[in-house]
């Protein structure tokens, strides 16, 4: 895949390195650059640094997965990079393809991507949209990144990538969220908050690994545990009304995007 500079090792600049080095990335090939000491990766001999301004060689690519109130420290130094021909992949919330362009000049090669963290797992999905100026090869090496962690999907309407955050980005958070509240629920109605727990999160592994698996769509998935005039059609009648969990995930998802486009900065 080329050779590599990592800029942030937190939770997702973590996990996709542990992708790409099961994925057959050289270590050799990648550098990180990492200020929090016992973040910087330690034994899979790929090389870190506290900060960038450590890296002299012009990498192929740069990853950047630093927080996006960061990204205006870190720019400034890897603009020489910019200069030099080198693409750039973003993993950060909101920051858009034209704040890349003022940072980084005009004719810098920045795809925009927004991984989540199954990545972790490589379950992940990831959507990608690229500046004009990034060939297809270039659009395939980060392809390559992404897809080590999971599914990729491109989209040429650099606007779906606030929506995009909303759904996919932050959507692990709802369903963790989800597992919380269930098991709380359970243990409502009397059952210890360790066996709630352990309900829960199984029946939500389980329900997604079996979405994974089956060819149903998801409502289908959601018919075939609903008996007539049995349990679930009781908690359903409950969810499904109108006042309940489509009209919170709209304002969810609304708030998220319009967070995401806040952060554009
Ligand atoms: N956590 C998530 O679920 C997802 C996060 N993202 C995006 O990924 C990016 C990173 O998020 P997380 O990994 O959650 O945050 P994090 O805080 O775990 O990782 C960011 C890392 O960047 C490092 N950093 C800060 N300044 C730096 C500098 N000057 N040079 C090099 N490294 C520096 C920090 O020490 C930290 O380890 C963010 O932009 C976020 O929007 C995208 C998709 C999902
Ligand atoms: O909460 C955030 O801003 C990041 C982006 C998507 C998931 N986590």
């Amino acid at each position: 895949m080329g050779d590599l500079l990592l800029v942030g090792c937190g939770k997702m600049g973590g996990a996709m390195l542990e992708g790409w080095l099961a994925r057959g990335l050289s270590a050799a090939d990648v550098v990180v650059a990492e200020p929090v000491d016992a973040l910087r990766p330690r034994t899979s001999g790929v090389r870190a640094v506290a900060s960038t301004s450590d890296v002299a060689k012009t990498p192929e690519i740069v990853v950047l997965a630093v927080k996006p109130q960061s990204m205006d420290g870190v720019l400034p130094d890897l603009k020489r990079f910019a200069d030099e021909g080198a693409v750039f992949l973003s993993i950060a919330a909101g920051k858009t393809l034209k704040y890349f362009a003022s940072h980084l000049g005009t004719t810098a090669k920045v795809v925009r991507s927004m991984p989540n963290t199954p990545a972790a797992v490589r379950q992940g999905i990831s959507v990608a949209t690229a500046a004009g100026g990034v060939s297809e090869a270039e659009k395939n090496r980060c392809h390559q990144l992404l897809e080590a962690v999971g599914q990729v999907v491109w989209v040429d309407d650099e606007a779906l990538m606030d929506p995009v955050t909303a759904l996919s980005g932050s959507g692990p958070a709802y369903v963790f969220l989800l597992v919380e509240a269930m098991a709380a629920a359970g243990a409502k109605l009397g059952l210890t908050p360790d066996m709630a727990m352990q309900l829960a999160r199984a029946t939500v592994a389980g329900s997604g690994e079996l979405l994974k698996q089956s060819s149903e769509p998801a409502s289908q998935l959601r018919v075939n545990v609903t008996s007539p005039g049995g349990t679930t059609a009781e908690a359903l009648k409950v969810l499904m009304a109108a006042d309940g969990i489509q009209p919170v995930f709209d304002k969810a998802l609304a708030a998220a995007s319009r967070r995401s486009k806040e952060l554009a900065g």
